[in-house]
C-alpha cells in the first residue's frame, strides 16, 4: 500500500478519503512540524501533503527516495523547491480557486477595518469606554469613490476588484501583464507600480510570491504613497519590508495598514502590535470552513489520481 505523509492536520473531508486508499501518517503536533521530524518521516513515503507552512526543500526531497508527488495545501507554493522537485520528476500541485472568495472577503474586511478603525473602536469600548457620540470623535476614511490599487489581478485580486466595484471604487492594477478580460468586466485600468503608488488610496497586495517581489514595498515605495493611503497585504509577508512600513507609519508617510501575512511569519514585528492604525490577522485569508474543506478534497483527490497513475490537476512545476 502506498504511503502518504500529511505534515499537519487537514479537514476530515480529505483525510477520510485518503485513508480509504493509502497508509496515512499525519503529523498531529500543536506546533508546526520541525525539519528534523520531517526528515525522519519522509524516508519511505510516496507522497507528501504539505500545508503551506511546511518548507519542502532539496534536503527533504533527497531524504525521500520513493517520493513521486507533493500536494501543497495552499494556493501559494513558495514553500516548496518546485524546480528541484521537477528535476527529480516529482509533480507538485497547489489548491487554486478554493481560496478565492474567502481571501477576497478577508482582504476587503481588513481594508475597511483599518480605514474605519473598527478594531481600535472595539478596544475602546472594552477598555476606557467613550464619552458619547461627538462630531470629531473617531473619524476614519470612507472607501466609496476612492481608488483601490491591486498588485496582482489574479483569482483573488479579481475577486477583490469585484467587491471593490460594489463599493463604487475606482480600480487600478499592476502586474507582469495586462488582463483585458478583467479590464472589460471590472472597468479596471492597468498602471505602472509608480503610478499606483501615487494615485491609490488603498493598495492591496494579492500577487503570487516570487523573489522579484521581495520588499516591493520598501522605503522608496512608501515615500511615493499618499499620506492618507493604506496598504493591505493578504499575499505573502516578505513583499513588505516591515521595518520600512513601521517607519512610514511613524513618520505619517501613510495613514494605516492591514496585514494578514508577515515578513518573518509566524513572528510579527513588535512595533506593529502597538500601533492603533494597523490591523493584524494571523494568516487567516482562506480560513473558512468552505475553503479549507475544498482544499482538503483537492489534495486528497489529486493524491489518489497521481498514485493511481493519472495526471493530477493544478501541477505547478
Ligand atoms: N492570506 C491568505 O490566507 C492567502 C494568501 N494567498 C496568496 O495569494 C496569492 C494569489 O493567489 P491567487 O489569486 O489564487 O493566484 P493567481 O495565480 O490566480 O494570481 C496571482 C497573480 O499574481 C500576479 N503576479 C505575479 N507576479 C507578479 C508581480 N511581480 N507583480 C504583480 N503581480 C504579480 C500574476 O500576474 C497573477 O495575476 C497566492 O499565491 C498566495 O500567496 C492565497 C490564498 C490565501
Ligand atoms: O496563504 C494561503 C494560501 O493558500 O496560499
Amino acid at each position: 500500500m502506498a504511503k502518504v505523509l500529511i505534515t499537519g492536520e487537514i479537514p476530515s473531508e480529505g483525510l477520510n478519503l485518503l485513508k480509504e486508499h493509502f497508509e496515512v501518517d499525519v503529523f498531529e503536533g500543536e506546533k508546526l512540524i520541525t525539519k528534523e521530524t520531517l526528515l525522519a518521516r519522509v524516508k519511505d513515503v510516496d507522497a507528501i501533503i504539505s500545508p503551506l507552512s511546511t518548507n519542502i526543500d532539496k534536503e527533504i526531497i533527497d531524504n525521500a527516495p520513493n517520493l513521486k508527488f507533493i500536494a501543497n495545501y495552499g494556493a501559494g507554493f513558495n514553500n516548496i523547491d518546485v524546480k528541484y522537485a521537477r528535476e527529480k520528476d516529482i509533480d507538485v500541485t497547489n489548491t487554486p480557486k478554493a481560496s478565492t472568495n474567502a481571501t477576497a472577503d478577508l482582504t476587503i474586511g481588513i481594508l475597511i477595518a483599518a480605514a474605519r478603525r473598527i478594531p481600535e473602536g472595539d478596544k475602546v469600548c472594552r477598555t476606557t469606554g467613550f464619552n458619547g457620540w461627538a462630531p470629531l470623535f473617531f473619524r476614519g476614511r470612507e472607501v466609496s469613490g476612492k481608488t483601490i490599487g491591486i498588485v496582482g489581478l489574479g483569482e483573488i485580486g479579481s475577486a477583490v476588484a469585484r467587491r471593490a466595484k460594489g463599493f463604487d471604487m475606482n480600480i487600478i492594477y499592476t502586474g507582469p501583464n495586462r488582463k483585458p478580460e478583467q479590464e472589460a468586466e471590472l472597468g479596471a485600468s492597468y498602471v505602472s507600480l509608480d503610478d499606483m503608488l501615487e494615485q491609490a488610496d488603498f493598495i492591496t497586495i494579492n500577487a503570487a510570491y516570487s523573489e522579484q517581489l521581495h520588499h516591493l514595498f520598501n522605503k522608496d515605495a512608501f515615500n511615493k504613497m499618499k499620506e492618507t493611503a493604506y496598504i493591505i497585504n493578504a499575499a505573502r509577508g516578505p513583499i513588505v519590508d516591515e521595518q520600512a512600513l513601521v517607519d512610514a507609519l511613524k513618520n505619517k508617510q501613510i495613514e494605516g495598514a492591514a496585514l494578514d501575512v508577515f515578513e518573518f511569519e509566524p513572528q510579527i514585528t513588535e512595533a506593529l502590535k502597538s500601533m492603533d492604525n494597523v490591523v493584524l490577522t494571523p494568516h487567516i485569508g482562506n480560513a473558512s470552513f468552505e475553503a479549507r474543506d475544498m482544499m482538503a478534497e483537492i489534495v486528497a483527490n489529486n493524491t489518489i489520481k497521481k498514485l493511481n497513475g493519472e495526471k493530477p490537476d493544478f501541477i505547478v512545476n
